[in-house]
């Protein structure tokens, strides 16, 4: 089946700095993808590219198999870009339907359905309406005409958590109903809940690609240990393993370290055998954590692994 989006070695360049660089993505039919980085990492950059706004300095982008610049292409997304112009002097109701006209949209009923379930006046102005609420007529156009393909940028910003529920719930349907959605979020938690697939960017490349779930099993995971009363923690053999990082004594005197620890935990069980502990406890790994790791230090485990004892003046309790 061909691809919905497929990105080949794509490089965009503005001058001497490299936006992109090498990208490879592919996005298949009735997925959600999410598109996640922190600010300037290439998220718009990318999406301006597929909606034909832009051409790649060298690579290949490809939307249902076509050239993204092809108008037809274009008539067969939901688009919201990253900053929505809309002409102030419209209302909210003459807006939608002036997009509706555009796509040749005849039933409107999962229009209203959409205008009731967001909350939005048709009968406002669209001079006044704030960030949110623009926000909101963007995804009832983006939405409404069911297409097979939506590409949203940063959809969430701006939307109180019950209208950013709203929109998880329209996104499932829409996917449910065959068709993908790719979002991008500097936000992973939001997207979390309702993308297969999720791509990190980070400076212009992809640090991590694949199914959250798998993502999820290979993010690095906060383990908290406590030794017995009268055992030495071995905090620097603790710290000195392959695979740990941030190594921490809870309390100056307590006998309770946390460790972030990377790929199977064979050894680090190995370890603590020799050892007499009371509690091992490994919460479930929080993918905004395993993600900072994509961030800030490339790949997970290559954090330095250096103990930390918590300074006394500090609250010993976090
Ligand atoms: N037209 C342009 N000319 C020069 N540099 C640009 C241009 N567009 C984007 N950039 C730069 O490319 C980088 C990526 O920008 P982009 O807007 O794609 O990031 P992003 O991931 O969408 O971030 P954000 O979450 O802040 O929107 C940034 O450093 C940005 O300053």
């Amino acid at each position: 089946m061909t691809p919905l989006i497929e990105c080949t070695d794509v490089t965009k360049k503005f001058g001497d700095f490299t936006a992109l660089s090498q990208l490879n993505l592919t996005v298949p039919p009735s997925v959600v993808y999410g598109y996640l980085g922190p600010n300037g990492a290439g998220k718009s950059t990318t999406i301006r590219m597929l909606m034909g706004l832009s051409r790649p300095t060298s690579g290949r982008v490809r939307v249902f198999g076509q050239d993204p610049t092809e108008p037809e292409v274009r008539r067969r997304i939901g688009y919201l870009p990253g900053e929505l112009r809309l002409d102030e002097r419209l209302t909210v109701g003459q807006t939608l339907t002036s997009w509706g006209r555009l796509r040749g949209l005849r039933d409107t009923a999962y229009r209203d359905e959409l205008v009731q379930r967001f909350g939005v006046d048709v009968s406002r102005k669209v001079r006044g309406l704030s960030t949110g609420n623009r926000r909101k007529v963007g995804l009832v156009g983006a939405f409404m005409a069911r297409p097979e393909l939506l590409i949203l940028d940063e959809p969430t910003n701006g939307l109180d958590p019950l209208m950013q529920q709203v929109f998880l719930t329209t996104v499932e349907e829409a996917r449910d109903n065959g068709q993908s959605v790719l979002l991008s979020s500097h936000i992973l938690s939001e997207v979390e809940r309702v993308a297969n697939l999720v791509a990190v960017l980070q400076d212009g490349k992809l640090a991590a690609s694949g199914p959250t779930q798998e993502l999820r099993r290979r993010a690095a995971q906060r383990f908290h240990i406590t030794f017995a009363e009268d055992e030495d923690v071995p905090l620097a053999a603790l710290a000195a393993l392959d695979g740990a990082s941030a190594v921490e004594r809870r309390r100056p005197d307590g006998q309770e370290v946390s460790l972030t620890w990377a790929g199977s935990p064979d050894a680090l069980l190995t370890f603590l055998a020799g050892h007499r502990i009371r509690t091992l406890t490994a919460p479930e790994p929080d993918l905004e954590e395993a993600f900072l790791e994509y961030y800030q230090q490339g790949v997970p485990g290559s954090r330095s692994s250096t103990a930390k004892e918590p300074s006394p003046a500090a609250d010993p309790v976090r």
